[in-house]
């Protein structure tokens, strides 16, 4: 039962239909959750994380639409509900977002109501979610906020998200994306905007609440240093498409596809982020998004391009170990050298 799939998306299409071009922002990707598992999703700025969690939760904004694909979840009934088939706006896809699947983002002053009270909008979720009056909403929100570890729960609960810090706010939109108790919690770079000592508190509590609430996480990072921390699972994005998945050990310690192994070779050395060494980043830059290219997406970028089969015919994901898949026609042949330690924060 526990190998079920929580969420499975299959061959995912969400595309920008801009006056320029379209941009594929996510192009044919796959990737599968169990219950309480915890999948890291990697890639450099643009490959498409945010729009893949974004077209899972549907809050894909306009002009982007999901093209094609089929988003899998199953309830906790056993229900299996296409996500992707559900208008965006509709009273299914209300009922699911915020209560059984939440997310939390980056900057949380942008996804928090400037205008309302820390203790309005939890209490919110918990009125239209679980029905609760608001006295019974307001005690539950200082509960929550207590869970969190937010120092002064009664006090914070009245004041605004401009009047707390940025800790203490990305603590505030944990304990909102939690009080309903989701099975599944997208997480999207949320300690990125951090400093180094925020940043471990907020992922230790993270490991905290799932250890307590054995939910699913999907957790999207550039931080590979982050994803040996917290995540079990691994799923490299590029260009829209997903080029290798993995456990955390395969993919660090036998990467099988030459982006993947540039970035786990962008990672800093220990000790070079104290010292504020810039990370390092993989060589060339991504293409123009609105570009359809033929052939593997990365060749323009790639150490061990043929500058034939390479350019001609795109890689379909493929098996390479018991649990690795890679989108590479030479997978097998390159010897790639994985990291020998994974974390580095
Ligand atoms: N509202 C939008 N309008 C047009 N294009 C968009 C929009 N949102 C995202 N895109 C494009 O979709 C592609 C994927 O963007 P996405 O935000 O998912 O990347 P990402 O991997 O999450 O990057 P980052 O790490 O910077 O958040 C990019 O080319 C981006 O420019």
């Amino acid at each position: 039962m526990a190998d079920t799939p929580l969420l499975k998306v299959e061959d995912l299409c969400t595309h920008y239909h801009l006056p320029q071009g379209t941009v594929r922002a996510v192009d044919g990707a796959s990737l599968s959750v169990k219950p309480g598992q915890t999948v890291g999703i990697v890639g450099e700025s643009g490959c498409g994380k945010s729009v893949m969690l974004r077209s899972i939760l549907r809050i894909v904004p306009r002009p982007g639409r999901i093209e094609s694909g089929r988003i899998l979840y199953a309830r906790a009934d056993g229900q299996v509900t296409d996500l992707a088939a559900l208008d965006q706006d509709g009273r299914a896809a209300r009922a699911i977002r915020g209560a059984e699947i939440s997310m939390i983002f980056q900057e949380p002053m942008t996804s928090l109501s400037p205008v309302h009270t820390i203790g309005d909008q939890i209490g919110e979720a918990l009125i239209l979610h679980r029905d609760l009056s608001r006295k019974a909403a307001r005690a539950e929100t200082v509960a929550a906020l207590d869970r969190v570890a937010m120092p002064r729960a009664e006090r914070i609960v009245d004041m605004y998200p401009h009047e707390i810090s940025g800790g203490m706010r990305q603590r505030a939109m944990i304990a909102m994306a939690l009080c309903c108790g989701p099975r599944l919690l997208m997480a999207d770079e949320p300690t990125t905007a951090l400093d180094v000592t925020t940043q471990a508190q907020i992922l230790a509590l993270m490991r905290r609440l799932q250890e307590e609430d054995g939910m699913a996480i999907v957790f999207v990072t550039h931080d590979l240093g982050v994803v040996a921390q917290m995540t079990e699972f691994v799923v490299i994005m590029y260009l829209g498409r997903v080029v290798e998945t993995g456990p955390v050990r395969d993919i660090y310690y036998r990467p099988k596809h030459p982006y993947t192994h540039a970035l786990l070779h962008s990672i800093p050395k220990l000790g070079q982020r104290r010292a504020g060494a810039r990370l390092q980043s993989v060589k060339g830059g991504l293409p123009d998004p609105y570009l359809t290219m033929t052939g593997c997406p990365f060749a323009p970028r790639c150490p061990h391009n043929d500058g034939d089969r390479c350019e001609r015919e795109a890689p379909a994901l493929r098996s390479v170990g018991a649990a690795q898949e890679v989108r590479c026609h030479y997978a097998e042949r390159l010897d790639l050298q994985g990291v020998r330690k994974a974390v580095t924060a």
